[in-house]
C-alpha cells in the first residue's frame, strides 16, 4: 500500500512521527516487536455472516498485519436497534473483563463533542485512543492513505475522527477484547473507511488536543526539541538576505567570520546560538557561526525584561522556538517598552545574522495606529541616534514609491489607514520583517486591514498588543493566525478541538467531566501558543517607576440630578425595558441617558431638546424616556449656561484641579472622559478657570497628535491640563508630561480605563503619579464599577473568557441593578464588600502608604497588590484603603480639599518605597 498521500507520511518513514508514539513506547522498532508478539496472540475469528445480518450493512474488518481477516461487523448508525443492543451487551462485558487501574483509564467526556460517544456506551468502558491512516474502502492492491485520523474504542464501539475534530466514521459490535488489544499495523474497517494504526495516543494526547495537531509540539515540551521534529510545508526556508557576490561582499566575508560587537564585553546582549538543525536547513552554505550581539549603544539602555523580550523575539523570527514557524506576539503591558524591544531586534537583524554575520533583514515595516507613526520614528531616533539609521514614514508627502527608490531607508513606518491606500505599493516592496504595533485589531480577520497584511509574502511576522487578547477565542485564533498560519489548524479543526470544549466546560451547566476536558484544551492551547506569545506584567517595571497613588472617588450626586434621575427611572421606556421588552435595544438609550446624567445633566438637557425639537424623530423610545424631564429642569435653563454645582462629579473636579494647581503649580494633568460632549465641558471649565490647555480627540488630525503630545510633555508646556478621549487616544500615548490623572467617567470595558490611566504611569515618569476615578455614588456608575471589577480577572492567561467588554445584553436582574437608584448607601461598592468597617474608621493613623493591618474587613491581608494594570477583583478591592469622605482630616492634601462633595474614597498606593525620581 502507498502511504504517501495521508499528512503523517509525508515526511516519510510511514507511520513514525513522534506524535504516534504512546508514552512508554520507545522507538518504531520496538512498536513492531511488541505488534508481531501480539499478532500471535491475537485469535482470528470468522465473521458470523447470519449473525452479522444484512449484506447491506457495510463490514467492519479487524486484520492483523498481514492482512488476515480477525473480526467483522457491521458499522454503526444503520441500524439503530442492533447497535443500542450491542452497547448494553459491551458494557456488561466490559465491566466483567477490564480491570483498569483507575489513573490509567479516561472515559470518553460528555461535553461538546464527545458527547454522544458517551451517550452510546456505559459509563465504565475503557477508552483507546489511535492514531490512523484511513482510505475508502476498496480492492485494490496499491491502496493510497486519504489522511490521518483518530481512532477512539470504547468497549465494542468506534469513532473515527478527521484532524479537524469531526466524525468521519462510527462502528459497533466489534469485539471487546480485540479492539483492546488494537496496536499499531492493524487494520480496521469503520464505516466504508479503511484504516490502519499508526500508534496508540495517550489520553492526556487526546484531552489535550494535541493529537490533532499536525506537525507541532505533540510529545516535546521545550522550544528547542520542537525545533528537529517538524516542518511547515506552506514556509519558505529562510534565506539570508544579502548574498555574498560581490567584491565588497568578499571582503565583507573575510570579517564575517567574527561578531559584530564584542559578546564578552561587560553587559553585552548575545543572541542563542542556532542549534544543530537549525544550521542544517538554514544554513547551507555552511558559514561559520557568528554570535549576533545587540549593539551595546542601545543594549546598554534596556531593561531586564527587555533583553528577555529581545531574546524571545529573535528566536521566534529566527524559527528557533518552533521549526519552520517566525511569528511572535508580544503581549507585554502597557508602558513596558515593546517599541524599544522590537527597534533593538531590528537594528540587530539588519546588521547581523547568525550564519557568517550577514544581515537576515534588508527591509522591514512597522504598521501601527496613525496617532503612533511619529512616536515610532521618534523612538529609533531617541535609541539609535539618527546617524545609525533613517526610517521612512509614510504619510501624504511621503509616498510608498519614494522609500522604494531610495536606498537610504530600511525602515518603514505607516499607519493602518495609509497601508490600505498603499496596498498596491506595498505588495511590491520585498519586507523581510513586519511589525503590527497594537496589533489586536487584527482580531477581526475579516476587515480589509488584515486581508491586506495577511497578503504581503514577508513571514517573519510580530504583533505588539498592550490590551490582553480579549474574550473571544475566535479572535485570539485571528492573531496567532496572522502571525503564524496553519499552526493551529484549519478554524474549524480549532473551535472544534479548543474553542467549543472550552467555552462548553466555562458554562456554568458543565459536567466535571466537560469542565476537564476544557481546562486539559485550555490548558494545551496556552503551551502551544506559548512558545511564540510573550507577556509580562507591570510587575517587572515598578520597581523603575515613582509611586502611584489610585483613588477613586464616589461623588454625590446634586439634588438636580437626583430628581431627573428619578424622573427616568420612572419612565415608562425603563418600566417596560424591566419587563423583558428589549427589542431595538431601549435599554441601551436609557443607559446612556443615565450616564450623561451623572456627568452633568446639561448632557441630558440638551439631549432632550434635540429630541423634542426634531418632530420626524421615528425614536419613539428616547422621546418618551424623557417625557416630562424637560420640566425638572429649572425654567431659566439652558445647555449652554451650565453650573458646575448641578453635577457632583463637576464639583469635585473643580475643586481637584484647584487644589492640584494651587498646591503644586508645575504638576499637570491629564482629564479623560469617553464623551466629545463632556470633553465640551470640561473645556468650558478650563476656559472659566483660566486653566491652560490642549485636547486630543477623534477629530483631532492624525498629523498633528504626536505634536500635542510632545508640546504638552515639554517642560516648557504652558498647558495645565491635557484633555483626552480616552477612545481616541487611549493607546500607545506618552503623557509623562503629567503626574496627575483624572478618569470623569467609566467604560463598560475595563481595558478602556486601563488603557488610559497607564498614559502617565510609564517609564519616563519621574514624578509621583495620582490617578482618580470619579463615580457617582449609588448610580450606575457604581455598576458599571462594580461589573468591571467582579468579572473574572484577566490573569496571565493569553485568553481572557470573562467577555468584559459585553455590554449590550443583560438580564432583566442586570438591568433591574443598573436601574436602581441608591439614594441611601454612601457608597454600594462598600456595602457590596460587607466590610462592617462602615467607612468610620480612621486610617490615618496607619501607615499612610500601606492598607491597614488590623481591620476586620482586610480578608486577604497581604494580598492587597493588585496588579496595576488588571482590573481589580472585589477582594483585592477589599485591601485598599477605605474611608467615607466624613473624615476629619484625610492625608491626602488634594482629597482634603474636596471632601465635602465626596461620600466616599478608595485608596492604593502602588510602589511606596520607591523614590519619585528614580528612572
Ligand atoms: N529601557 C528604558 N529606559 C527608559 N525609558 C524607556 C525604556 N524602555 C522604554 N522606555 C520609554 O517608556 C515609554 C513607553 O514605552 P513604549 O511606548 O514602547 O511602551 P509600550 O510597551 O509600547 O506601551 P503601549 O502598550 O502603551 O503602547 C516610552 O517613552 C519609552 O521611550
Ligand atoms: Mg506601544
Amino acid at each position: 500500500m502507498r502511504r504517501s498521500a495521508a499528512p503523517s507520511q509525508v515526511l516519510g518513514n510511514a507511520g513514525k512521527r513522534p506524535r504516534f508514539i504512546p508514552p512508554g513506547k520507545c522507538t518504531a522498532v520496538c512498536l513492531k516487536n511488541e505488534t508481531k508478539e501480539m499478532d500471535q496472540e491475537i485469535k482470528l475469528k470468522e465473521i458470523d455472516e447470519k449473525e452479522g445480518g444484512a449484506s447491506s450493512l457495510s463490514k467492519i474488518n479487524i486484520k492483523n498485519q498481514n492482512g488476515n481477516c480477525t473480526q467483522s461487523v457491521e458499522s454503526t448508525g444503520k441500524v439503530k436497534t442492533k447497535a443500542c443492543f450491542s452497547i448494553d451487551k459491551c458494557s456488561k462485558a466490559e465491566k466483567k473483563t477490564l480491570n483498569v487501574p483507575e489513573a490509567d483509564a479516561l472515559y470518553l467526556p460528555t461535553s461538546g463533542t464527545a458527547k454522544e460517544e458517551a451517550a452510546q456506551e456505559a459509563p465504565d468502558c475503557l477508552v483507546k485512543y489511535f492514531s490512523v491512516v484511513w482510505c475508502k474502502a476498496s480492492k485494490k492492491k496499491h491502496k493510497k492513505w486519504e489522511s490521518d485520523a483518530i481512532l477512539i474504542t470504547k468497549g465494542k464501539s468506534v469513532i473515527l475522527k478527521d484532524m479537524e475534530g469531526k466524525d468521519i466514521g462510527r462502528g459497533t459490535g466489534y469485539k471487546a477484547k480485540e479492539l483492546d488489544s488494537l496496536d499499531e499495523g492493524q487494520t480496521l474497517m469503520v464505516g466504508g473507511k479503511e484504516i490502519e494504526v499508526m500508534g496508540v495516543i495517550s489520553a492526556d494526547d487526546f484531552s489535550s488536543g494535541r493529537c490533532f495537531q499536525a506537525g507541532i509540539g505533540t510529545h516535546d515540551t521545550d522550544a528547542t526539541a520542537l525545533s528537529h521534529t517538524s516542518t511547515k510545508p506552506f514556509c519558505k526556508p529562510f534565506k539570508n538576505v544579502c548574498q555574498p557576490s560581490t567584491k565588497e561582499n568578499v571582503l565583507r566575508d573575510s570579517q564575517s567570520r567574527k561578531p559584530r560587537h564584542d559578546p564578552n564585553a561587560t553587559n553585552s546582549l548575545v543572541m542563542p546560538r542556532p542549534n544543530a538543525s537549525h544550521q542544517w536547513m538554514f544554513n547551507k552554505a555552511g558559514l561559520p557561526v557568528v554570535d549576533v550581539v545587540v549593539d551595546p549603544y542601545i543594549a546598554s539602555n534596556l531593561r531586564p525584561h527587555q533583553k528577555e523580550g529581545i531574546i524571545f523575539l529573535y528566536e521566534c523570527v529566527m524559527g528557533m522556538r518552533v521549526s519552520g514557524r517566525s511569528g511572535a506576539i508580544l503581549a507585554d503591558e502597557m508602558g513596558l517598552g515593546k517599541t524599544l524591544q522590537c527597534i533593538a531586534l531590528v537594528w540587530t537583524l539588519l546588521r547581523q545574522g547568525p550564519y557568517g554575520c550577514r544581515p537576515v533583514l534588508k527591509r522591514a515595516l512597522v504598521v501601527t495606529p496613525g496617532s503612533l507613526v511619529k512616536n515610532w520614528k521618534k523612538e529609533f531616533q531617541k535609541w539609535l541616534g539618527s546617524e545609525r539609521i533613517k526610517v521612512f514614514t509614510v504619510d501624504q508627502d511621503h509616498k510608498v514609491e519614494e522609500f522604494i527608490s531610495s536606498p537610504l531607508y530600511s525602515v518603514m513606518i505607516i499607519s493602518y489607514e495609509m497601508l490600505l491606500r498603499s496596498s498596491d505599493q506595498i505588495q511590491a516592496v520585498e519586507f523581510n520583517l513586519l511589525i503590527c504595533d497594537e496589533g489586536h485589531r487584527l482580531k477581526n480577520s475579516t476587515i480589509k486591514t488584515a486581508a491586506a497584511l495577511t497578503s504581503l509574502s514577508c513571514e517573519r511576522r510580530i504583533i505588539l498588543t498592550g490590551t490582553p487578547i480579549q474574550n473571544d477565542l475566535q479572535e485570539f485564533y485571528a492573531l496567532i493566525e496572522f502571525v503564524n498560519p496553519g499552526i493551529l489548524g484549519s478554524l474549524s479543526t480549532y473551535r472544534k478541538i479548543y474553542e467549543e470544549p472550552i467555552v462548553r466546560s466555562r458554562e456554568p451547566s458543565a459536567t466535571e467531566e466537560e469542565k476537564e476536558l476544557g481546562e486539559k484544551r485550555a490548558a494545551e492551547l496556552t503551551r502551544l501558543t506559548g512558545l511564540f506569545i510573550l507577556r509580562r506584567t507591570q510587575e517587572v517595571i515598578n520597581k523603575f517607576l515613582p509611586p502611584k497613588k489610585e483613588s477613586i472617588i464616589f461623588c454625590r450626586p446634586t439634588a438636580l440630578q437626583l430628581e431627573l434621575y428619578r424622573k427616568l427611572l420612572s419612565s415608562r421606556v425603563i418600566t417596560s425595558c424591566l419587563q423583558g421588552r428589549l427589542e431595538n435595544s431601549p435599554h441601551l438609550i436609557c443607559i446612556g441617558a443615565l450616564k450623561k446624567l451623572c456627568n452633568h445633566p446639561c448632557l441630558l438637557f440638551k439631549a432632550v431638546k434635540e429630541k423634542s425639537c426634531d418632530p420626524m424623530s421615528e425614536e419613539y423610545d428616547e422621546s418618551s424616556l424623557y417625557e416630562g424631564v424637560i420640566d425638572v429642569f429649572p425654567q431659566d435653563y439652558t445647555s449652554d449656561t451650565f453650573r458646575e454645582t448641578d453635577s457632583g462629579k463637576l464639583q469635585v473636579l473643580v475643586k481637584l484641579l484647584a487644589a492640584i494647581h494651587e498646591l503644586n503649580s508645575s504638576e499637570r494633568v491629564v482629564l479623560v472622559s469617553n464623551y466629545t460632549q463632556t470633553l465640551n465641558v470640561l473645556q468650558d471649565v478650563c476656559k472659566h478657570y483660566g486653566y491652560s490647555y490642549t485636547r486630543l480627540d477623534g477629530h483631532t488630525p492624525v498629523s498633528q497628535r504626536q505634536h500635542i503630545v510632545d508640546a504638552f510633555n515639554s517642560k516648557f508646556s504652558p498647558a495645565f491640563i491635557f484633555l483626552l478621549s480616552s477612545k481616541a487616544g487611549g493607546v500607545g500615548l506618552n503623557l509623562v508630561g503629567a503626574s496627575h490623572l483624572i478618569l470623569y467617567d467609566i467604560d463598560w470595558n475595563p481595558a478602556t480605563d486601563i488603557q488610559a490611566m497607564a498614559r502617565v504611569w510609564r517609564d519616563g515618569q519621574k514624578r509621583a503619579v495620582h490617578i482618580y476615578r470619579l463615580l457617582t455614588t449609588g448610580s450606575i456608575e457604581e455598576k458599571i464599577y462594580q461589573r468591571q471589577i467582579s468579572k473574572q480577572d484577566l490573569s496571565g492567561a493569553v485568553v481572557d473568557l470573562s467577555k468584559t467588554s459585553e455590554h449590550t445584553h443583560f438580564s432583566i436582574e442586570e438591568l433591574k441593578n443598573l436601574f436602581t437608584l441608591h439614594e441611601d448607601s454612601s457608597c454600594v461598592t462598600h456595602d457590596l464588600l460587607e466590610c462592617d468597617c462602615m467607612g468610620k474608621v480612621d486610617h490615618q493613623n496607619t501607615s499612610s502608604e500601606k492598607p491597614p493591618v488590623s481591620r476586620s474587613c482586610q480578608l486577604e491581608q497581604n494580598h492587597g497588590k493588585p496588579n496595576s494594570k488588571k482590573p481589580l477583583s472585589m477582594s483585592q478591592l477589599m485591601q485598599w484603603k477605605h474611608f467615607s469622605g466624613q473624615h476629619q482630616t484625610l492625608a491626602d492634601p488634594f482629597l482634603e480639599r474636596i471632601k465635602e462633595n465626596v461620600s466616599f474614597i478608595f485608596q492604593n498606593v502602588t510602589n511606596s518605597t520607591s523614590p519619585p525620581n528614580k528612572t
